[in-house]
């Protein structure tokens, strides 16, 4: 069975998405957003290693290759590792929109095991916005982009300011972020952005 709860439904003013006039362009590898995010960063050893490019409008592709440290049952995709691939394609969106998001909401149906070596490809899109809430969806198809689908998604990101991490996140790695004029520079470019 699959189909959103009531709390996913777009309200009566909900707007469509508009992309982002200094958004990547279409087909360009959007990199991670932090060195140590389990879903894209290339600090961490056990990672998904997630890789998202920009599409059309306010969509994207990612890839994910299921390793062996992913494993649930023998052989097979943990469901919650799955569950992280789409919660990181969909937080993806927020780089076409150039808005600091958090999941509130995350509904997933798994339709077909994913084994181990399996390279997921996943599509997500944004469909709507209301003020900070930000209603979006996401498929992940077997083994190529036209491959039998396995798991899809339908979520609710909140806008949030960088204030957020700040005041929620550890000291100690706030601080290291803080230390790269990196990592500042690319929060800043969307925090200044309508
Ligand atoms: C630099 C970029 C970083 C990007 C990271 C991407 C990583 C991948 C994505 C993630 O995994 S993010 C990590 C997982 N998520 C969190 O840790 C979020 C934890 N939750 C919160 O911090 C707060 O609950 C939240 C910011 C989501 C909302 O709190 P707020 O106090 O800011 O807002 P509020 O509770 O007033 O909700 C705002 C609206 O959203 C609605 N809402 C919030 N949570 C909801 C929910 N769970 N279900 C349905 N609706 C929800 C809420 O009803 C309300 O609707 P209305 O405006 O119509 O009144």
């Amino acid at each position: 069975m699959s189909g959103s709860s009531a709390a996913l439904q777009p309200p009566a003013d909900a707007v469509k998405p508009v992309r982002h006039p200094d958004a990547p362009a279409p087909g360009e590898l959007l990199g991670a957003h932090y060195e140590h995010c389990f879903g894209c960063g290339p600090g961490q050893p056990h990672g998904l290693h997630l890789e998202a490019r920009a599409g059309e409008g306010v969509s994207l592709t990612a890839e994910f290759t299921v390793q062996p440290a992913h494993q649930g049952a023998p052989g097979l995709a943990h469901g919650g590792v799955l569950a992280t691939a789409l919660d990181e394609t969909l937080g993806s969106l927020n780089w076409l929109l150039r808005t600091i998001a958090v999941t509130g909401r995350l509904e997933t149906d798994f339709l077909r095991p994913v084994p181990v070596g399996t390279t997921l490809y996943l599509e997500a899109e944004v469909t709507a916005v209301a003020g900070r809430k930000i209603y979006c969806t996401a498929t992940g198809r077997l083994g190529g982009p036209g491959g039998p689908l396995a798991v899809r998604a339908d979520a609710l990101f909140v806008e949030v300011k960088v204030d957020h991490f700040v005041d929620h996140g550890r000291q100690e790695e706030i601080q290291a972020v803080m230390n790269d004029p990196d990592q500042i520079r690319r929060t800043r470019a969307f925090e200044v952005n309508p």
